[in-house]
């Protein structure tokens, strides 16, 4: 597991993420749904308060007797089921006074993207995506903007997107796949005799994770450990669902008090290394000539200002992770060439290169016959492997020469990756620290009316000139995601 805590990330994005949080309002557009973020104000953090460490955590322990069991099935809720601990492996308070009783709930909360169910989900899924101020980056000026732009893109981009859901039976498998995994954990853990609950956030659409905390409340959640389901750590992906937990967490004197640890990322954990690595060593057996065949690694792009300005520690993460699978497979006498390429580009600005799509050509034009597509940013199947990979990609390498072409499949509910997730979890409990609540700055409130005038009016002129021009609307209309 990755041991940076929040406050080891670059400081570029630190400062990028904390002037984020104090434009942060629920964007999440969801009509029967109760607003969580009614509190929203225009409050910084200057805390750093992921504190998450692995180094000398203790494994496992035996972790007392069932105390109660919560037979409703909340729909972002696995199993719950309470147990109440005499001695605490993890319980650093309880291990520096070992007379004290303490009664632990643990809870884990997995935080993932969502994804539509219904292809009338679509566009509102795709609102809440775009509102999103870590997606649709805005320079301070334009941020009142955010909200009209989302609805702008996702109704231009809505037809495009149900064409691809529609192709893969009309609605995301995120969901359905996430509770799995909740659920395997669960069970991972109870194994290990750590009784927890787990939930399941999602960042765009159901079960959100403002509701999945609502929950934790409910349930009175002692400890919790927050893991995102992405590997890598992204601005754009685990940043943005933390800054949402970071809101909840500072309006909320229960939630700003429970002892939390946040698995920023896990990409070097030798579990899911070595699971890549088999699902990888396994597919290459479907080829006649398994030597032959290039490994292509394809990952979800990002912006490359998000790397280059922001800090956004991903390409490198990326690109430990693809050099950590490939020592795995040399170290099982496996040394096929290999490659790294960004896919699923969205809008006019540049991403992260190479560019699938364009890799693809140029490996068929290099007289590349066999080629083994994996996918690296995600563990679920979903709308970019079952539709754009598996589809549109595959269809351009043969195109492109290329002869047999296969996929590896995501991860899933594998096990040796779940028992991996399992001990994540473990390891991350001793460093659950409650999160403080942090105080305001001037900087982040902006009082004088005229000013506001002043830039709203002339903000909405470049907004007009720059996000209705003809070159901006056909990006975000036409590009492959
Ligand atoms: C590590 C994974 C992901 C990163 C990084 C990421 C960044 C990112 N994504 C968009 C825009 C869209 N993403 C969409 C779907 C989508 N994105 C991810 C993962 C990452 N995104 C997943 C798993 C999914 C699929 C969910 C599902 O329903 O199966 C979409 C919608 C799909 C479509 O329109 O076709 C958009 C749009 C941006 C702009 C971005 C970084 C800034
Ligand atoms: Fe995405």
């Amino acid at each position: 597991m990755n041991a940076t805590s929040y406050s080891a990330l670059p400081s570029t994005f630190r400062s990028l993420h904390h002037r984020n949080f104090s434009a942060f309002c629920s964007d999440i557009q969801n009509p029967g749904y109760v607003d969580c973020h009614s509190n929203c104000n225009k409050s910084t953090s200057q805390a750093s308060l992921f504190l998450c460490s692995d180094s000398n955590s203790r494994r496992n322990g035996v972790f007392g007797r069932p105390l109660c069991v919560n037979p409703s099935g909340r729909r972002n809720l696995v199993g719950p089921a309470f147990y109440s601990l005499e001695t605490s492996a993890y319980d650093v308070a309880a291990l520096e006074s070992p007379s004290r009783v303490a009664e632990e709930k643990v809870g884990v909360l997995l935080l993932n993207l969502g994804g539509p169910e219904t292809l009338s989900d679509v566009q509102p899924f795709l609102f809440n995506l775009f509102a999103d101020p870590d997606i649709i980056r805005l320079p301070r000026l334009f941020r009142f903007l955010q909200r009209p732009l989302a609805k702008l893109i996702s109704v231009l981009r809505a037809p495009k997107s149900k064409e691809g859901y529609a192709a893969i039976g009309g609605g995301s498998p995120l969901r359905k796949i996430t509770d799995d995994q909740a659920l395997a954990i669960k069970m991972a853990l109870e194994a290990k005799g750590i009784s927890s609950n787990v939930y399941v956030g999602m960042r765009y659409w159901y079960p959100f994770t403002e509701e999945a905390i609502q929950q934790i409340k409910r349930d009175r959640i002692t400890r919790l450990v927050v893991l995102p389901l992405y590997p890598q750590f992204s601005i754009s992906t685990t940043g943005s669902s933390i800054r949402v937990l970071e809101h909840i967490f500072r309006e909320d004197a229960y939630l700003s008090k429970l002892p939390v640890s946040i698995i920023n990322s896990w990409y070097q954990r030798e579990g899911y290394i070595k699971s890549m690595a088999n699902l990888i060593q396994k597919e290459l057996q479907s080829f006649s000539e398994p030597k032959e065949v290039m490994i292509f690694f394809s990952a979800h792009g990002v912006p490359v200002s998000y790397v280059e300005e922001a800090g956004d520690p991903y390409r490198d993460q990326m690109e430990e992770c693809i050099f950590l699978i490939m020592q795995e497979l040399k170290a099982r006498g496996i040394s096929n060439e290999h490659t790294l390429a960004y896919q699923s580009r969205v809008g006019p600005v540049q991403w992260l290169k190479p560019y699938t799509d364009e890799v693809l050509v140029e490996l068929g034009q290099k007289g590349v016959k066999s080629l083994l597509a994996v996918p690296v940013s995600f563990v679920s199947e979903h709308i970019e492997t079952l539709e754009e990979i598996d589809m549109e990609y595959k269809e351009l390498a043969l195109e492109s020469g290329i002869k047999n072409w296969a996929r590896v499949p995501a991860l899933g509910v594998t096990p040796s990756f779940i028992t991996d997730l399992a001990d994540a979890v473990i390891e991350a409990l001793p460093s659950a620290t409650a999160i403080y609540a942090p105080t305001r700055t001037s900087e982040d409130v902006d009082h004088d009316p005229v000013r506001y005038f002043i830039k709203m009016f002339f903000g909405s002129i470049l907004a007009f000139i720059l996000f209705l021009s003809p070159k901006m609307i056909t990006a975000f209309r036409n590009h492959v995601i």
